[in-house]
């Protein structure tokens, strides 16, 4: 998978170099460009942003500039994700759909967002996802960048060591993850569940499910919801 950032602040792209996604760059399962949106602008100050149609707060990132970078590092075999606060929410699923793309680019907006019309003429052209992590606002949209690679690069294969981690983690199953332990037995007389140390696999995976079960239930109700008619058992409406 090729990886390519737009970005006022390159600096802030520096853990995309660094341990797990590090290691996917050396061992070429991912290539990694971060390109200084001042590089398409042609003003002593290279000027990138401008004040709001209409008033308001801020300001707005000017489209000529990204119009430029995005005609230089897009194809139309690219998928644009830009983050924003007002984006669909990003989401395992939405991770999942994106590994399985050839090349991403991202486009991070600062102040108070990017003049619509880049999405819009982009938008002629390749697939644009605008991608919310989370519903709280954010200064720009590098953190948002980061987030988001770093969930889609860990389902690559052969970036996580144990490629089971990425199939049975949180959301895989539309469950949170239960409580994980290990040594010692006891900590802070604190033990660890009789039934992780049974030995018997059949009763654990069961506790784990019920554990699972319990925790979404009480954390994220909508999620219980969402899981398809057939996903609970006799057993699991019974908790
Ligand atoms: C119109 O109101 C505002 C709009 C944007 C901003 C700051 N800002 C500028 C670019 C940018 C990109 C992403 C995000 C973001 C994404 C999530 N989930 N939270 N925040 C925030 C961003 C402030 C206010």
């Amino acid at each position: 998978m090729r990886i390519d950032v737009v970005t006022i602040f390159p600096e802030y792209l520096a853990p995309l170099r660094a341990a797990l996604l590090g290691k996917a760059v050396d061992r070429g399962l991912i290539s990694v460009g971060v390109h200084d949106l001042r590089d398409w602008t042609h003003d002593v100050h290279k000027a990138v942003d401008d004040s709001p149609y209409g008033g308001g707060p801020g300001m707005v990132m000017k489209p000529q500039v990204w119009g430029d970078a995005l005609d230089t590092v897009c194809t139309d075999r690219t998928r644009l994700v830009v983050p924003t606060p007002a984006g669909r929410p990003f989401t395992q699923a939405v991770a999942r759909e994106l590994a399985d793309e050839e090349h991403l680019v991202f486009a991070c907006g600062r102040y108070e967002g990017i003049d619509q019309r880049v999405v819009d003429d982009a938008s002629r052209r390749m697939r644009v996802d605008e991608l919310s992590i989370g519903d709280y606002v954010l200064v720009g949209g590098e953190v948002a960048v980061l987030v988001v690679v770093e969930a889609v690069a860990r389902l690559l294969p052969g970036v996580l060591g144990n490629p089971r981690s990425a199939a049975e983690d949180s959301f895989s199953d539309g469950l949170l993850e239960g409580p994980s332990y290990t040594r010692p037995e006891v900590w802070r007389e604190l033990p660890v569940p009789d039934v992780l140390r049974s030995g018997n696999h059949r009763l654990i995976d069961r506790w784990r499910r019920d554990q699972a079960l319990r925790r979404t239930w009480e954390r994220r109700p909508e999620l219980v919801d969402a899981l398809p008619e057939d996903a609970l058992d006799k057993h699991d409406r019974a908790l």
